[in-house]
């Protein structure tokens, strides 16, 4: 992985506190490169969204959150500053799982984050709505109804709307925490397309369950266990080559269809163990 670093952490970890203390993630240091997408994968339980969360500081929202280490935004903690919150979640934009459109209509949905950090003419903002809406390959199926709600968008449809909203704000970095799950087949690709052309451009770093989507759409692979970094690499070397035998007993299930392959339905099994403590 040597390209330019867009985000990295240094000693993350994140404790739950509560009846029962979680260490959620354990002294994780890893960087995520600039213009690639990268998967985070591991099993159930072992701290994919809490490291996802954390890259924004989303999990903070959850009172029993206690964090050590940081988070560099190029040489930039993001813990240890004084710069706004609201401008920390610019520049590093969060696209959850569950698509909610704003109670705005479709254009709004997309202007709305860009109205309240910019200053931008009337023209202009008809400019940028078109030009995200068109990133997430959504325009043509938009453009005659933007003044509709965003709500009334198919659930796919308002992922794509989701996607053109982080992006009008113009971050830096895009976590995407498992955006296809909720989502059926068709929509599901059709999302994976978008995402498949904005990370020529975007920083992206998504959670999945999915080895074949971490296959098909990742450029590097961070793999999680029990809240701490097994291994982390290229995704053909990931997963063709593990280094860790963790890792190898990881993929193992997982190696039946060919890295360059459209999945097999019958060879595909998307089934993740559960980390035992
Ligand atoms: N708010 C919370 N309070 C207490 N424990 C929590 C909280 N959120 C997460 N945990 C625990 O922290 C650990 C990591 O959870 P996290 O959701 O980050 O894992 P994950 O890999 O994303 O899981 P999954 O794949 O099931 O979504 C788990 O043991 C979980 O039970």
């Amino acid at each position: 992985m040597s390209n330019e670093t867009a985000i990295r952490t240094e000693d993350l970890e994140v404790t739950y506190t509560g009846n029962r203390e979680v260490t959620a993630l354990d002294g994780v240091s890893t960087e995520f490169a600039e213009n690639k997408l990268t998967a985070i994968i591991g099993p159930s339980g072992c701290g994919k969204s809490t490291m996802l969360k954390s890259l924004n500081r989303l999990h903070e929202i959850q009172p029993n959150a206690e964090i050590s280490g940081e988070v560099y935004l190029g040489d930039e903690g993001i813990y240890d500053t004084d710069e706004p919150l609201p401008e920390i979640r610019r520049r590093v934009g969060y696209v959850p799982q569950t698509p909610t459109a704003l109670p705005l209509s479709i254009y709004n949905n997309v202007a709305y984050g860009a109205k309240i950090h910019g200053n931008y003419s009337n023209s202009e903002l008809d400019d940028l709505v078109e030009s995200y809406l068109r990133k997430v390959n959504l325009w043509d199926e938009v453009k005659d109804r933007l003044d509709d709600p965003g709500a009334e968008l198919s659930t796919g449809q308002i992922q794509r709307l989701c996607l053109a909203r982080s992006l009008a704000v113009e971050p830096e970095v895009l976590l995407c925490d498992e955006v296809t799950s909720a989502l059926d087949p068709i929509s599901a690709e059709q999302v994976e397309e978008t995402l498949e052309d904005l990370k020529e451009e975007y920083t992206i770093i998504m959670v999945t369950h999915s080895m074949d989507q971490a296959k098909r759409l990742a450029d590097d692979v961070v793999f999680l266990y029990l809240g701490e970094l097994v291994e982390t690499n290229d995704t053909r070397s990931f997963f063709e080559n593990p280094q860790n035998e963790r890792t190898q007993e990881f993929v193992k299930g997982h190696t039946a269809v060919d890295y360059d392959d459209e999945p097999d339905e019958e060879s595909v099994t998307d089934e993740q163990p559960v980390a035992t403590r």
